[in-house]
């Protein structure tokens, strides 16, 4: 059942939970009263919706990073994300941007363990067991042949594969990705998807990704949300919320779903509409 409020979801104790945002830029109100989740522990949801919607607003607000107006709540278990320091908050719920800052004149090793301590480190002060963990994470990310090149000279993609690979590597409780896989090849989008999904279930983390590609969000992740012109327009299971009849409101399309034999889904566009 495709829903547009979370009254008769159950509650889950760790689940991350937005209520009621609303976000204003000057005049223009971008949110309106959204209320998004419950995002489980150990699933994968993935927020959709056309450019501009509010995709990014919705997760920066969840961040503590938008101007929020009226009476939202951000509940990640415990007490209210919305009354913490933005440094606490972030150590819970962590944002990772679609537009990742301008790299650091570090080493990629480096840049990693800086992640991890929120600030760099000068290389005397690298421990061995940060060493360690450090490798570990690029290892899983398929990037460990980067250690000592400097940060800013990798490619796009490469820094998109560092920037995962430095938010997992501060352990949140949540994750909050922000249309991770926008520079990676066909390759990369899946490993990296792969990986998620393993570390999602193993540790149990809430993890929401901002995805475009329609397909991905069908075959691999639980939960979708769908923002449309700052209202929360749809969520539930993937295959229960991306109809024919919502392509077309939402996204202007005239297409259906179909599912190879291999049993994974996929869009096919007739059309725009
Ligand atoms: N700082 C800002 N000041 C003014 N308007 C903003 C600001 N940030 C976002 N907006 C506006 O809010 C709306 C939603 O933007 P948002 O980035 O949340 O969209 P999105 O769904 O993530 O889009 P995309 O898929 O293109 O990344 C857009 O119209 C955008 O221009």
């Amino acid at each position: 059942m495709v829903m547009a409020t979370p009254s008769s979801t159950p509650s889950y104790p760790n689940a991350l939970l937005a209520t009621h945002v609303s976000v204003r830029y000057g005049h223009n109100t971008i949110l309106h009263d959204v209320t998004a989740g419950p995002f489980q522990p150990g699933k994968m949801s993935a927020l959709l919706g056309p450019n501009g919607s509010g995709k990014s607003t919705l997760m920066r607000a969840i961040a503590g990073l938008a101007p929020i107006t009226g009476a939202a709540c951000v509940t990640l278990g415990g007490p209210p994300l919305s009354g913490m320091p933005l440094a606490k908050r972030t150590q819970h719920c962590l944002y990772l941007p679609q537009a990742l800052p301008a790299p650091a004149q570090l080493p990629v090793l480096e840049a990693l363990i800086a992640a991890r301590h929120t600030g760099a480190l000068p290389p005397s002060c690298l421990q061995e067991d940060d060493v360690e963990a450090a490798m570990n994470w690029l290892e899983k990310f398929e990037i460990a042949h980067l250690a000592m090149r400097n940060m800013s000279t990798l490619s796009g993609g490469q820094r998109q594969l560092v920037g995962l690979a430095q938010a997992l590597s501060r352990n949140p409780k949540a994750l909050l990705l922000d249309e991770p896989l926008s520079a990676l090849d066909l390759h990369h989008q899946y490993a990296v998807m792969a990986l998620l999904r393993r570390e999602t279930t193993q540790h149990q983390l809430v993890s929401v990704l901002v995805l475009h590609d329609l397909n991905i969000a069908l075959n691999m992740t639980d939960h979708v949300v769908v923002v449309h012109e700052g209202h929360l327009k749809a969520a539930g299971p993937p295959t229960d919320v991306l109809t024919p009849a919502l392509l077309r409101d939402v996204y202007k399309v005239n297409a259906h779903i179909e599912q190879g034999s291999d049993g994974k889904y996929f869009v096919s566009v007739d059309g725009i509409s």
